[in-house]
C-alpha cells in the first residue's frame, strides 16, 4: 500500500459535481481508499489563460494499484466524466493527475512522478499544503517556500467538498 497524492481540477460545467463524482468513482475501486480531501480552491487558469477559472483540490489516497494501474484507472474516470483532449492545457470537465506516489520516482514516456510541473502550480501547492503543511517536496524544498514563489497566481479557498 502506498500513500499517494492526486490533483483534481475542473473548469467546464458543474465543476464541484465533477470533482465529487471523480472522488466517488475512485472510492468505488476496492484497491483505492480515500484518506483525506483538501478544501476546494477556485483558481485562475495556469498556462493557457484564455479559459474559465478552475476548481481544484488534492486527495490523499492509499492504494495497492501500481502507478501504471492507477494512471489507467484515473484515465478511465476522466473519460467516464466526459473529458476530451482538444487543446494543450485546455478546458476540461475533470483532470486527474498523480502528484506523488510514496517515495517513487518514475520517468516513463506516459508517466512522470513526482508530477514534473507540480512545484510551479499554486492550484496544486495550496491544497496540498492544507493537507501536509510541513511537506518537503522531492526537490528538497519546503512546501511553504514553494507556495511563496507562486503567490502571484490568483486563487481563493471556497469550501470543503460535501461528499
Ligand atoms: N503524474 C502524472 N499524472 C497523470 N498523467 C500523467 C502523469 N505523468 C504523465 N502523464 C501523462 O500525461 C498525459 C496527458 O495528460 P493530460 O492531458 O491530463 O495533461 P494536462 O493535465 O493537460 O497537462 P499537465 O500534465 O501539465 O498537467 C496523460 O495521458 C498521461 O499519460
Ligand atoms: N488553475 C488551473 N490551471 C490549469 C489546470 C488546473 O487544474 N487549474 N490544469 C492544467 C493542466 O493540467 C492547466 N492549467
Amino acid at each position: 500500500m502506498e500513500i499517494t497524492y492526486l490533483s483534481l481540477g475542473s473548469n467546464i460545467g458543474n465543476r464541484q459535481q465533477h470533482i465529487a463524482a471523480a472522488l466517488k468513482k475512485m472510492s468505488e475501486n476496492n484497491r483505492i481508499t480515500i484518506l483525506r480531501v483538501a478544501p476546494i480552491y477556485e483558481t485562475a487558469p495556469w498556462g493557457n489563460e484564455n479559459q474559465d477559472w478552475f476548481l481544484n483540490t488534492v486527495a490523499e489516497i492509499e492504494t495497492s494499484l501500481t502507478p501504471q494501474e492507477l494512471l489507467e484507472q484515473l484515465s478511465n474516470i476522466e473519460t467516464a466524466l466526459g473529458r476530451t483532449r482538444e487543446q494543450h492545457w485546455g478546458p476540461r470537465t475533470i483532470d486527474l493527475d498523480i502528484l506523488l506516489y510514496g517515495q517513487e520516482q518514475i520517468n516513463l514516456p506516459n508517466l512522470q512522478i513526482p508530477h514534473p510541473r507540480m512545484t510551479q502550480r499554486a492550484f496544486v501547492l495550496a491544497p496540498l499544503a492544507d493537507l501536509c503543511p510541513d511537506m518537503i517536496l522531492p526537490d528538497g524544498q519546503n512546501i511553504n517556500t514553494l507556495l511563496k514563489k507562486v503567490a502571484t497566481q490568483e486563487l481563493k479557498k471556497i469550501q470543503k467538498p460535501t461528499s
